[in-house]
């Protein structure tokens, strides 16, 4: 009894030991976090010019464009305005010259109220004035907007990151507004600088605002492989302990998230997961290894969060499919798929959709790559699609478990005749 007492400690303390005795990965892992901006951006140097460019009347005391920025995600259009504007700031001192920057992201800020009430408020502390972020009309803040701004002689940099979300969430009538303020201003001038990653949006604006917001365009191309590289690189030598990282860990790491269209914020994930796995394993070094799996976690993270973020009847559709593979019934056909579904959503006291639009949401499933739909040929009787799942059942139900609304999905399976409950 002693005995074994002893041995379950020496376990125990070797559990821990294990990690205490690991050789440090991380030499500062906030490098690699997305809200890090790091010193120099490599491959960005057009683009930093463009922008200083576009920005340098304010020196002489002229109003600058508004422009528009725009390129897929992670081409570090956020991190390259970030650090212009800054040196902007910076240097504007040095002339006695008074610019704002005022940075807004419009996953968040979305609405026009909370636009103007956030430019409102960055001036608290010099006006005294705060507006609260819900309840006035919306007239009122854009008045007192004004009547702040134009308190001294000043220029006013409004960045609006991912200004598509706002459009589409608000319509452009504060784009409109802000766009055409100097007229009403005497002493403040005010620039808008829009960045975006979906070029579509621009069909949801008034052609006027259009031409205001992309007076000037500055495009981010995606990165390639050996530039995400250098990025990778310069990263890696603050993040990581000197020769823990093989070789090949930073070409890997570049050369996949290359594929996924030069995602510069892929690359990194990529890097940072691999040194925690090859920390959580204990190992002393990060190798191409540790990448794959990294890899394998981040798609399924993905995975995880666009499950998560699903329409209820896409979540039943998608529980339809998982009870057919567990009962062994896969591949299905849309029929058999749609019954199931029908069942649930009476369980569940729930409208059901037609088969034809469930077969759309089949089809969504199937483009999000969670399932699997291939069209099949029946000779002479036609086509038919086969549904296969691309997730494990218990994936799903892992999620499905944190959401209260479909508590009532995971008591039901499917009995063996294929009748449900
Ligand atoms: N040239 C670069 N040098 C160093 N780091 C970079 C560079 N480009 C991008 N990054 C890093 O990649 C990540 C993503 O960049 P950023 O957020 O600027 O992309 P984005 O184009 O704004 O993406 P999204 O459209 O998804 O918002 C950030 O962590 C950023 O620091």
């Amino acid at each position: 009894m002693e005995k074994r007492r002893e041995n379950e400690q020496t376990y125990l303390d070797s559990i821990f030991e294990k990690y205490l005795n690991a050789k440090k990965i991380f030499k500062n892992k906030e490098v690699l976090r997305h809200s890090y901006t790091p010193k120099e951006l490599p491959h960005r140097r057009e683009q930093i010019e463009a922008l200083a460019h576009i920005l340098v009347p304010v020196l002489r005391g002229e109003t600058p464009s508004n422009v528009f920025v725009y390129g897929k995600t992670g081409t570090g259009k956020t991190v390259t305005v970030k650090f212009v504007t800054e040196e902007l700031k910076r240097i504007s001192r040095k002339y006695n010259v008074p610019v704002d920057v005022i940075y807004l992201n419009c996953e968040i800020v979305d609405t026009q109220y909370r636009v103007l009430a956030n430019i409102v408020n960055h001036f608290k502390h010099e006006s005294g004035f705060e507006v609260p972020l819900v309840g006035w009309p919306t007239d009122e803040v854009y008045a007192k907007l004004k009547q702040i701004i134009d308190a001294k002689e000043r220029f006013v940099i409004i960045v609006l990151d991912e200004i598509d979300k706002l459009i589409k969430k608000s319509g452009d009538d504060v784009l409109y507004s802000l766009t055409r303020i100097n007229s009403e201003l005497k002493n403040a001038k005010v620039s808008i600088v829009g960045i975006s990653n979906d070029l579509k949006f621009k069909d949801y604006l008034d052609p006027r605002v259009l031409s205001s917001l992309s007076e000037e365009e500055v495009v981010f191309p995606p990165y390639d492989a050996n530039q995400l590289r250098d990025i990778l690189m310069q990263r890696a030598q603050e993040a990581f302990y000197p020769d823990v990282l093989d070789e090949a860990v930073v070409p890997l790491c570049a050369a996949l998230a290359a594929r996924e269209h030069g995602d510069a914020r892929r690359a990194l994930d990529l890097l940072r997961v691999s040194g925690e796995i090859a920390e959580r394993e204990g190992a002393s070094k990060v190798t191409e290894k540790h990448v794959w799996k990294a890899q394998e976690k981040i798609e399924q993270d993905t995975m995880e969060e666009v499950i998560k973020t699903l329409p209820l009847h896409s979540k039943i559709l998608l529980y339809a499919i998982v009870l057919l593979d567990e009962n062994g019934e896969l591949p299905a056909n849309t029929g058999d798929v749609y019954a199931v579904y029908k069942e649930l959503c009476d369980y569940m006291d729930i409208e059901p959709l037609t088969q034809r639009r469930v077969s759309d949401l089949i089809n969504e499933l199937d483009m999000l790559g969670i399932i699997n739909a291939k069209v099949v040929s029946k000779g002479r009787y036609g086509r038919t699609k086969e549904i296969r799942l691309n997730v494990t059942p218990y994936k799903v139900k892992n999620i499905y478990r944190f959401d209260y609304s479909l508590q009532p999905l995971l008591t039901v399976s499917i009995a063996r005749q294929r009748r449900l409950f």
